[in-house]
């Protein structure tokens, strides 16, 4: 479990993470998501005491990172700045890891094959390709075989056969019991792969929820309408239990209701109704619309405040 309280770290007059307060619990993928420059990596960082936070904390089962006694067995993590030794070989960047940790030559050859990368074992890192590169730092992470993994992007690079992989691996490991902390930009990818969704944007928490809760909430279809006369439009179809939102564009939405319905409703009513369009909302666009206002959205749909 991953405890942070009160997180904040200030670079200069930068706010890189403000105020956040969460809990990444065990037996489950936890997607950590926001746009670029939303504090995911600083938080991490955070985490692994690589930079101390101008106040609150953070702790991994109960102890602050410095306090864990051999922490690759107790917390692995795959960050973008870890990199190996361009001049080692994958199988000697991971013995070296493992020697300073008690860690067996035969769970290095595990970890290698776990990640798929037995047949460049031998090989410099140097010529590795991105998806390679982030095999290897995944064999770094899984090598102690830690309860709590913490990986900062780490879809990043792999083509699609590697995302399945990827995606398969993790659920497997939170399935094991494990604290599965992953971060990304990507919303599709997330709710693909995460069971439950930290949303930051601006180092401000916006959203702490289930992924089928999100998924419930922005994801479906809904018809697009447009009217001059809007506000008599929304009262009618509102009268009949049908939910209408402003998207703020000029037209509405209506939610479970179909095409014809509303069109009766426009006849039934003498109104003008000049589009009908019927849509699929993505969650992309939530994730976009979500993440764009951090003062709008905060605290809307946090865990907290259900
Ligand atoms: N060492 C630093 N000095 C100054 N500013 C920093 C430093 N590290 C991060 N920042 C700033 O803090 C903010 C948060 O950055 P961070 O890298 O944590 O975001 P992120 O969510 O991981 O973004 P990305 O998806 O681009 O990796 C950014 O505005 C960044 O420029």
């Amino acid at each position: 479990m991953i405890e942070a309280t009160e997180l904040t770290k200030h670079y200069g007059a930068k706010t890189a993470v403000d105020g956040l307060t969460f809990t990444v619990r065990p037996g489950r993928v936890t997607g950590f998501l926001g746009p670029n420059g939303a504090g995911k990596s600083t938080t991490m960082r955070l985490m692994l005491q690589l930079d101390r936070p101008t106040s609150g904390h953070v702790r991994i089962n109960g102890k602050e990172y410095g306090e864990l006694t051999e922490p690759l067995r107790q917390v692995g993590a795959l960050l973008e700045s870890r990199a190996a030794h361009p001049g080692r070989s994958a199988y000697n960047h991971l013995l070296s890891l493992a020697a300073s940790n008690r860690i067996s030559r035969q769970r290095v050859r595990q970890v290698i094959e776990m990640v798929g990368l037995e047949s460049v074992a031998g090989k410099r890192v140097r010529g590795f390709s991105l998806g390679m590169t982030q095999r290897l730092g995944l064999a770094a992470a899984l090598l102690g075989d830690p309860p709590v993994l913490l990986l900062d992007e780490p879809i990043n690079g792999l083509d699609p056969e590697g995302v399945r992989w990827i995606r398969q691996l993790l659920t497997g490991l939170a399935a094991e019991g494990r604290t599965v902390l992953l971060s990304s930009h990507l919303m599709t990818e997330m709710a693909a792969t995460a069971d439950h969704l930290i949303i930051i944007g601006r180092g401000r928490m916006l959203a702490d929820i289930p992924t089928s809760d999100f998924v419930a909430q922005h994801a479906g279809s809904y018809i697009r309408l447009r009217s001059p006369e809007a506000a008599r439009l929304r009262s009618a179809l509102t009268a009949r239990g049908i939910q209408v939102t402003e998207a703020g564009d000029g037209t509405l939405h209506a939610l479970g209701a179909e095409l014809e319905q509303i069109g009766a409703v426009g006849r039934d009513e003498g109104l003008i109704i000049t589009e009908l369009t019927p849509c699929t909302a993505s969650l992309e666009d939530a994730f976009i619309k979500l993440t764009a206002d951090a003062v709008e959205y905060r605290g809307g749909i946090t865990e907290a405040s259900r």
